[in-house]
């Protein structure tokens, strides 16, 4: 099986080419695929598969041709994965499968335009974020406040007064099962300048990673509703780099860079 190797701010992905939609994807061969011991290694597995031969957004071919099937390491199915589709983008871009700088990708969260930057940059249209409500996580025995934010897949922003380098994310954060019966994604943030935050990330099926896409709009979505905002361009700093998240009334953008650095044979 032909694999390639991107990341995105090193959120890392093994992109898998699908041409023909014959790919069978159980959980158990992702978590070997996503291990770093035993396997490649990524946070993620993206599979590069023909919208109209996928019914579960066969209604999306007219807009896009190629659908990401994102799973996380631990072979779960989401929704939605920002980082993810900026890699899946530049992948499209670099193997010849699509025309231009500008196009569509079909997801479960639907259909998301996507654009290949002149510097580099991959800047994915990610809809506008639904700020739900509050809830609560402990993290290494402490509880902190945050905003449930929808972004096609569940997130739980918590902005903290803290600095966030010290967090101990090695273990699942708690949260409230009834709020999130799918599980969640789980950022905390603190600001270090005006529209510019700090985010750690515990993405749920993944552990902690090194970005966030749909966390990162998801941070600066809460971020500028407790700054009683709604439009504004924000800079996440994130473990892998920074990505730039912009708000308008209707929508929001992410951008940062997307590189695909390995390719070669599975041999499992
Ligand atoms: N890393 C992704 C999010 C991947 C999915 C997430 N772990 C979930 O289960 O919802 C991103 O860049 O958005």
């Amino acid at each position: 099986m032909r694999f390639v190797k991107g990341h995105g701010t090193e959120n890392d992905f093994v992109i898998l080419p699908d041409p023909d939609g014959g790919l069978e994807l159980p959980g158990p061969l992702v978590a070997v695929i996503c291990d770093r011991r035993a396997g490649i290694g990524a946070d993620g597995v993206l599979r590069v598969v023909p919208a109209k031969l996928s019914p579960e957004v066969a209604a999306q071919a007219d807009e896009a041709e190629w659908f990401m099937d994102y799973r996380n390491a631990d072979g779960s199915v989401a929704e939605m994965c920002g980082n993810g589709v900026r890699v899946f983008a530049r992948y499209l871009a670099e193997a010849g499968l699509v025309d231009g700088d500008e196009f569509s990708v079909a997801t479960r969260a639907g259909v998301r335009r996507v654009r290949l930057e002149p510097g580099g940059d991959v800047t994915v249209e990610m809809g506008a974020p639904r700020v739900l409500g509050e809830s609560r996580t402990t993290v290494a025995g402490r509880e902190y406040g945050g905003l449930r934010v929808d972004m096609g897949n569940p997130h739980l922003a918590c902005v903290i007064g803290d600095p966030v380098a010290g967090l101990d994310l090695t273990r699942q954060p708690a949260f409230d099962p009834l709020v999130f019966p799918q599980g969640v994604n789980i950022e905390l943030l603190n600001a270090v300048g005006p529209r510019r935050v700090v985010m750690r990330v515990f993405e749920r099926g993944s552990g902690e990673t090194r970005s966030c896409g749909t966390g990162a709009v998801a941070s600066a979505a809460a971020a500028a509703h407790l700054a009683g905002e709604s439009t504004g361009s924000w800079a996440v700093e994130v473990l892998g780099g920074t990505v730039t998240v912009i708000l308008d009334e209707r929508t929001s953008y992410l951008s940062g860079p997307a590189v695909l650095v390995a390719s070669g044979e599975l041999a499992l």
